[in-house]
């Protein structure tokens, strides 16, 4: 890949949703920011931008793979000219108890030779806030939200303080709202003083923006951060604040029209999700898969092609596997839960690749972990931010593949209810 000039913030994300996020609050806040598939090949060209988001899929995988994949892309960025690089995970704080946010966090602050790290999921737009140490997801505390369900990573504590210092082999230290409120020095006071005590790492709280500038203007002055879409907005106006960006057009790409049949495909199991495709079905045709006869080799994903296909050129269509927290479990009980996630990603991918094959351009995928198995397989090196569909969920227009396409990744947890049709009204 050839940047022109250096780039002033590198970001690693965790999956391909978080890191489109990512990669839009950027480009809200003045930053010409490119999403990376993967760590970019060197011969991928792309304009010249502030920040580079390097998309992973690492949220879910082993440890040690997370750890090795976040490290690569952590010396692509920093070797292109990135003084700090932002780990992206999700704003729920997505993990297991043994990571992969802890690990990761560990090794990239290994390498930068970072004291103590700031860490916060929190990003207000969408309801995350963290107060002493706890995230709350709206108005509930992150072990009362729909996440106490999620099929891949339940969550069950929304004490970060704690669930990271499971994770991780660093001590885990706070820094609380009451020195926030006071400012980028306070907040500045406070890690000096974590970091001579050893600690490597600490939760911080947040629950309004300008709580995230402060902390970007602190984070800014380091190597190293850990934290959603609020942490990047806050860099984003630090970097700008302090001179070191020139803000573009806040906009984002308009992009040319793609045209051509639209599909949405939706695995995320999320509420916010079922929601979204009980309201798309009043709009569009839906299609919900069988997942047993997915997992058990049924020709499912055929079956989703052979309705498709003849109702393209009406309209766009809506394929999900998605299902109630309920039947998840059940599923899960018969076939397990890794062997259940996975067989329904790549069932996805086929399915996908294939509506391309038939002349699909404007894609929305729901989910994360989906959207990763999707783009893998539509092999789409990179993408360019376009307008915004809902708080954290742009338009995205590919850059450097075969086919020029447009589209939408939407974290579970994101969009409004009537996400689909919202996002085809601006995928043209
Ligand atoms: N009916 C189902 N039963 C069990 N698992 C399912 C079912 N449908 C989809 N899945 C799996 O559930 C997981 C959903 O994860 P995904 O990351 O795509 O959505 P999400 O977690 O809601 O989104 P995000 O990570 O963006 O918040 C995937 O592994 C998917 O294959
Ligand atoms: O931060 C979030 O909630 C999202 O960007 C995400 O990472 C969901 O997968």
């Amino acid at each position: 890949m050839t940047l022109a000039a250096k780039i002033s913030l590198g970001c690693i994300a965790d999956d391909y949703t978080g890191a489109s996020d990512l990669a839009n609050t950027l480009t809200r806040a003045g930053l010409r920011t490119v999403q990376t598939i993967g760590v970019p090949a060197d011969d991928l060209a792309l304009p010249e931008v502030d920040a580079v988001v390097v998309s992973l899929k690492s949220r879910s995988i082993e440890a040690g793979l997370a750890v090795s994949r976040s490290r690569a892309a952590d010396q692509w960025l920093r070797s292109r000219g990135a003084g700090h690089v932002l780990f992206k995970i999700c704003s729920t704080f997505d993990s297991t108890v043994s990571g992969n946010i802890g690990p990761v966090m560990d090794a990239l602050r290994a390498d930068a030779g970072e004291g103590a790290v700031l860490v916060t999921p929190a990003f207000p737009e969408t309801g995350r806030t963290v107060y002493q140490g706890n995230l709350f997801v709206g108005a509930v505390p992150l072990n009362e939200s729909p996440l106490k369900d999620h099929p891949l990573n339940p969550m069950h504590d929304s004490n970060l303080v704690r669930v990271l210092a499971r994770q991780s082999r660093t001590q885990i230290g706070l820094v609380d709202l009451a020195t926030v409120a006071r400012g980028a020095d306070a907040v500045r006071a406070r890690l000096a003083e974590l970091a001579a005590k050893g600690i490597g790492a600490a939760i911080i709280d947040a629950v309004f923006d300008r709580d995230l500038e402060a902390i970007g203007l602190v984070a800014a002055e380091h190597r190293l951060s850990v934290g959603a879409s609020g942490i990047g907005l806050g860099l984003a106006r630090a970097l700008v604040s302090t001179g070191n960006v020139k803000p573009a057009r806040a906009g984002g790409e308009t992009g040319t029209a793609v045209g051509g049949p639209a599909a949405c495909l939706a695995g995320s199991c999320s509420q916010a999700t079922l929601q979204q495709i009980a309201n798309a079905e009043r709009v569009m045709p839906v299609l919900h898969l069988d997942p047993d006869r997915i997992i058990t080799g049924g020709g499912e994903a055929q079956r989703a092609l052979d309705w498709a296909r003849p109702r393209l050129a009406e309209g766009p269509v809506l394929i999900a596997s998605s299902a109630t927290p309920d039947q998840v479990a059940a599923l899960q009980a018969r076939h397990g839960r890794d062997a259940a996630g996975h067989a329904i990603e790549q069932a996805m991918a086929d399915i996908a690749e294939n509506l391309v094959k038939s002349g699909v351009q404007r894609l929305i995928v729901a989910g994360g972990e989906t959207s990763g198995a999707v783009v893998d397989r539509l092999k789409i090196p990179g993408f360019l931010v376009g307008v915004e569909i809902a708080a954290g969920v742009p338009v995205l227009h590919s850059v450097g593949g075969k086919a020029d396409m447009q589209l939408a990744l939407k974290s579970g947890n994101f969009g409004g209810a009537e996400f689909f049709a919202d996002a085809l009204r601006l995928m043209r």
